[in-house]
């Protein structure tokens, strides 16, 4: 599937912020952002569903590594809700990728492929962008 948006060629350096305002779309079944070197190297593939693969409001987390993904982690939380407004700002260093979750939810996955610098983000499914900002 297509990515809604992606950006190639960035310098994402450890501590920097993307910031991504959007809405999430009443019908919502799934949406997923991705960081990494490229799409087949991510150190973050966060992908809320709501309902999807035999997920109900599960956030699924994993990285890929050379095309092939890693062992899945899912969270306890799902701070989304259809029809909402949400700011997802996705930071990381050496060791980890913290995602925030409108200000209050933060989830944390482990650096597994080590990138000290993200050249590409991308936004998949259902989530309606309103703004990216890096900084
Ligand atoms: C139980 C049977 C075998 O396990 C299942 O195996 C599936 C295939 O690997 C797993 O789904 C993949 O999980 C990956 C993360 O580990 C990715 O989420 C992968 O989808 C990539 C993707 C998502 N999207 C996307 N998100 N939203 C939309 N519209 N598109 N586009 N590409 C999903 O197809 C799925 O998460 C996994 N389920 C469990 C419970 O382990």
């Amino acid at each position: 599937m297509l990515p809604r948006m992606a950006f190639h060629h960035l310098s994402v350096k450890p501590g920097e912020c993307i910031k991504v305002k959007g809405q999430v779309p009443p019908d919502a079944k799934s949406f997923a952002l991705n960081l990494g070197q490229d799409a087949s190297d991510l150190i973050l593939h966060f992908n809320a569903r709501f309902d999807s693969l035999g997920d109900i409001k599960t956030i699924v987390c994993n990285s890929k590594a050379s095309g092939d993904w890693g062992l899945e982690l899912r969270e306890s939380q799902f701070p989304f809700e259809e029809g909402e407004e949400t700011k997802i700002c996705v930071h990381f260093d050496a060791d980890e990728v913290t995602v925030k979750i409108n200000g209050d939810h933060t989830i944390k996955f482990p650096n597994r492929l080590g990138l000290d610098s993200a050249e590409y983000f991308s936004v998949e499914g259902d989530f309606t962008i309103k703004s990216v900002k890096f900084d």
